[in-house]
């Protein structure tokens, strides 16, 4: 097969490879794993050029080694010398596969690789909201394709950050329920004493304050889906008031005696392994198991970096339109920052650090030093995007007078995080490092009386 290449180029060290690589688009990256072809280095051209044949070549033919380049993202390792016949077989039938798999779609040696085979300025693999053609999320996408039209229940594991909600959200968008609503509560975003009414619903006068009859998250999902985030936070007692409305399927809303039939697929989600808290006593075996039914476990971002560009790219063009910012593209410098990092928070880490570049920043191109200064190696983020010292401002000296009282600050700080995640109570939290039940607390003080926390916990949409 003729293909019409540009003449081959050779380096003898990688960081000029890497860079000549970022300005290019080449079809085929032959690397010597002896000199060049070190794990992380294999990962970064795999990352910045997921089109690209990563072709690793080894005078040593250790097996493990090979197995280590294939993890980092090559291709194929061949042993050399290697009879050159075999090798323009292998990148012809790569590139055959290549320009065959129809754009966004599968069919190259390295799973993920083929769909990504695009120009640049192709949009990147989606799927229900999710972006990003690692073979890891196009295998998530696979089990999400195989549950949607089942009733069984679905639990949701990952770390934070993960995905966790948008992939409840696509099993119900692809699901027969599509044109009912979905609708999320967040278990650890509401104390354990207004759970069950979030849940189950209340009637008038059942506890002070109950001023009106009220449906809960179950029935608002009739003949939709009821998405129970953090489920792990449940509190026990409520925990078995789920497991028989799991089995029977009726809800009782607090303070009546009546008895409801609802129709609703439940899925749920934690961030903590389940095991643990069976074993700790905090959360009930046997509801475990009837919810455990369909299990999905979703991968660190860390550990499918080839995503981390296309999310980027996603995330630049998003928050520069709706922020009118010019930004198009990211540079070489700030690709690899972004692609050496190791994501603790994950996919919203990366979304928040986005936007804050977009936010702080313009210009056509995004440079490193636009980026937080966690990627620049300045300070930590390590398990939280936001932290209380990133939010609050730096008094000015010598002006005593302007101090706020401690209430104030702590209501304009915790008022900013809960801003930055959209009112989401438990990621406000989490990023303060304080428990939710704190900050409604808090706003339980600001306010002199109870407050609707409905608005920060629910959200919910139909088809
Ligand atoms: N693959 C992806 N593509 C695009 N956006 C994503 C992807 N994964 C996550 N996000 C975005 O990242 C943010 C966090 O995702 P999500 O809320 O689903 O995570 P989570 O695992 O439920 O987090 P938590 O455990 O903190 O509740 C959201 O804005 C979501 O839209």
């Amino acid at each position: 097969m003729d293909h019409p290449c540009a003449a081959p180029v050779a380096f003898h060290s990688f960081e000029p490879f890497y860079a000549a690589n970022t300005q290019t688009r080449p079809d085929v990256m032959i690397v010597d794993l002896e000199t060049l072809g070190q794990d992380g280095h294999l990962s970064r051209l795999a990352a910045a050029q997921p089109q690209a044949l990563l072709m690793a070549v080894s005078a040593k033919g250790s097996l493990s080694r090979s197995l280590s380049a294939m993890e980092a993202g090559a291709h194929d390792v061949i042993s050399i010398p290697a009879d050159p016949v075999v090798v323009a077989e292998k990148i012809d039938r790569f590139l055959l596969q290549n320009s065959r798999a129809p754009r966004g779609q599968g069919g190259a040696a390295r799973a993920g690789a083929a769909e990504r085979a695009k120009p640049e300025s192709a949009t990147p693999y989606t799927f229900e909201g999710f972006v990003g053609g690692s073979a890891r999320m196009r295998d998530i996408y696979d089990q999400i394709r195989r549950i949607a039209p089942s009733t069984a229940p679905v639990f949701v594991t990952g770390e934070s950050g993960s995905g966790k909600e948008l992939c409840a959200a696509a099993i119900h968008a692809r699901s027969p329920r599509k044109d009912s609503a979905f609708v999320a509560i967040n278990c650890a975003a509401i104390p354990a004493e207004l759970m069950e009414s979030e849940i189950f619903g209340h009637v008038r006068g059942a506890f002070t304050g109950a001023g009106e009859d009220r449906p809960g998250a179950a029935e608002l999902a009739d003949k939709g889906t009821l998405f129970l985030d953090e489920i792990g936070e449940m509190d026990i007692a409520l925990q078995s008031k789920l497991l028989r409305f799991v089995q029977t399927g009726m809800i009782q809303r607090v303070g009546d005696t009546r008895q409801r039939p609802v129709d609703v697929r439940i899925l749920c989600a934690t961030n903590r392994d389940p095991h643990e808290e069976i074993a700790r006593g905090r959360f009930r075996e046997d509801l475990y198991y009837r919810l455990h039914v369909l299990p999905i476990r979703l991968p660190a971002l860390r550990d499918r970096r080839e995503d981390i560009l296309p999310l980027a790219q996603t995330f630049l063009t998003r928050y520069a339109e709706q922020e009118g910012r010019k930004f198009t593209r990211l540079d070489p410098a700030a690709e690899e920052s972004l692609l050496t990092y190791d994501w603790p928070g994950n996919v919203r880490q990366l979304e928040n650090a986005m936007r804050q570049a977009v936010v702080l920043h313009d210009g056509e191109l995004l440079r490193a030093q636009m980026l937080p200064g966690f990627l620049r190696g300045e300070g930590s983020a390590i398990g939280s995007p936001i932290t209380s010292r990133d939010l609050a401002p730096v008094p000015a000296r010598g002006r005593v007078r302007e101090i706020e009282p401690l209430w104030a600050q702590e209501k304009r700080i915790i008022e900013q995080a809960l801003a930055a995640f959209d009112g989401n109570i438990a990621k406000a939290a989490a990023a303060l490092e304080i428990s939710p039940s704190t900050i409604y607390r808090k706003r339980q003080s600001w306010s002199g009386r109870p407050e609707e926390v409905s608005g920060a916990t629910f959200t919910s949409f139909a088809g």
